[in-house]
């Protein structure tokens, strides 16, 4: 099994996570808090409240994680598609996988990589929904002191399978959208390169920035629910399961509830997925 893809998975994940932090929490705030009026309100709020640092909250634990997360992603997809089409990742632009192929190893990379995510995520929109100040003294101490603690006290409070709140959202949000994330890629890829060669930098850089649009844009309606089913750990249980947590924020809050975050997640995702796609491409060239 070909390990370089894995290898590459994980740094081009690590560089596209730094860049896209501050409009993740943005993000997940507009997804789970009702206090701000839209995308502006909520950094003005973020900077004065919080300062630089609250844009960088619940970043530590996603770089440790990323190295799991997308070079599972990555390593899946890669060696799925070896499996489907014996053709490795050199061999592929002169015989390039049909689309269906590709769509496969996309779900399955994106099934396992959900697996993987899930408690890693749920920590991050944990921390990511603190607002309390870590700069001014005398603001009150938040719930959790950081990823680690985090982690301790969902496991103490809320047990093992508290840990895996949401995931099941996860993955269904997931498994669909990258495998359009995949065939979003390889089809501007195909589109603009002269058959048999290889992407420019400016392909891979624009294909991989609508790849990561395609996909978040699908993936908005049930990433709005899985956060919410994330947070519903904490104090009384607000939804008795994913329907129940789709219904009732539809009837609370109109059919706009599924688009909360709509605007940040595709502004975010178009540099993040570009970084990602070009170091993985850079990498896997140069170890080729
Ligand atoms: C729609 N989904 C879930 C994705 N496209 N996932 C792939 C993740 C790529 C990158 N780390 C990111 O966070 O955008």
């Amino acid at each position: 099994m070909p390990v370089e893809e894995f290898m590459a998975g994980w740094i081009s994940g690590a560089l596209g996570l730094v860049l896209g932090h501050p409009f993740d929490t943005v993000k997940v705030r507009l997804q789970t808090q009702t206090t701000y009026r839209g995308i502006t309100d909520c950094m003005v709020k973020i900077y004065r409240h919080e300062s630089l640092l609250g844009f960088f909250k619940g970043m530590s634990f996603p770089i440790a994680s990323i190295a799991v997360v997308n070079s599972v992603l990555f390593g899946v997809y890669s060696n799925t598609l070896l499996a489907l089409t014996a053709t490795s990742h050199q061999e592929r632009r002169a015989q390039p996988p049909s689309y269906t192929h590709v769509f496969v190893a996309g779900c399955t990379g994106g099934v396992l990589q959900a697996y993987c995510l899930a408690p890693f995520d749920l920590i991050k929109v944990r921390l990511q929904n603190q607002t309390e100040s870590r700069v001014q003294p005398g603001s009150p101490q938040p719930r959790y002191r950081g990823p680690v603690h985090c982690a301790a006290t969902i496991f103490q409070e809320e047990g093992p399978r508290g840990l895996f709140r949401g995931a099941w959202t996860l993955m269904l949000r997931d498994t669909p959208t990258l495998g359009i994330y995949f065939v979003t890629y390889e089809g501007l890829c195909r589109q603009y390169t002269p058959e048999g060669q290889n992407p420019s930098s400016a392909t891979v850089l624009v294909a991989g920035g609508f790849a990561g649009i395609a996909s978040w844009v699908t993936a908005t309606p049930l990433d709005v629910i899985k956060s919410r089913m994330q947070m519903d750990g904490l104090g009384p249980k607000a939804y008795h399961g994913l329907l129940d947590c789709m219904v009732s924020s539809f009837r609370q809050e109109g059919l706009g509830v599924f688009f909360r975050g709509l605007t940040i997640n595709s502004a975010r995702a178009f540099p993040v997925n570009a970084v990602t796609f070009l170091s993985y491409e850079y990498f896997l060239y140069s170890w080729g």
